[in-house]
């Protein structure tokens, strides 16, 4: 391979290059500090044990960067079927992991990464029926 292709190509994950565990952990934290002070999103969590929360949410955001496959949480549909999230809870959650990214100095193609398995997971976990869809489904009869 030649040298300027040798540059191009990464050698290291997206979980080593914003900094790993520690960074993952950072992250984390900030994340639920977020959400918990939001009091939209508090009462979610009301019965929730936050450090077991918060090992499983790193566990998976390690995997998802390329990190260490640890994640041993359930199911992400079966974990939130019962909480009824709608579209913009779950809107709100994940700009404040973007958000607790970017405070870790996440760069841009981590950032466009982790939106992409947000997008794809949004499906999973909003559950409720938003007005739009009721009303489109009473008008197709
Ligand atoms: C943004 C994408 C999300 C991801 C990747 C995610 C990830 C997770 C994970 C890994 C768990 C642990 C599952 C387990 O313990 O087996 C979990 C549980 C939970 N999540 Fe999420 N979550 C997301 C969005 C949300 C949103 C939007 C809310 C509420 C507004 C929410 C509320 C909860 C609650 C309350 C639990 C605990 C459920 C329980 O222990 O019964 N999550 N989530």
């Amino acid at each position: 391979m030649n040298a300027a292709i040798d540059v191009l190509t990464p050698t290291q994950s997206m979980y080593e290059r914003i900094g790993g565990a520690e960074t993952v952990r950072s992250v984390v934290d900030r994340l639920y500090v977020l959400v918990i002070e939001d009091e939209r999103l508090r009462g979610y969590f009301d019965n929730v044990d936050l450090a077991s929360q918060k090992r499983h949410m790193a566990a998976l955001l390690s995997q998802v960067l390329g990190g260490p496959k640890a994640y041993g949480g359930r199911d992400l549909a079966e974990a939130h079927a019962p909480l009824r999230i709608t579209a913009e809870h779950y809107a709100l959650v994940g700009d404040y992991l973007t958000a607790a990214l970017l405070i870790a100095h996440a760069p841009r193609d981590v950032i466009d990464a982790v939106g992409e398995v947000l997008a794809a997971s949004r499906g999973q976990i909003v559950r409720s029926v938003e007005p739009d869809a009721v009303q489109l489904a009473s008008r197709a009869g």
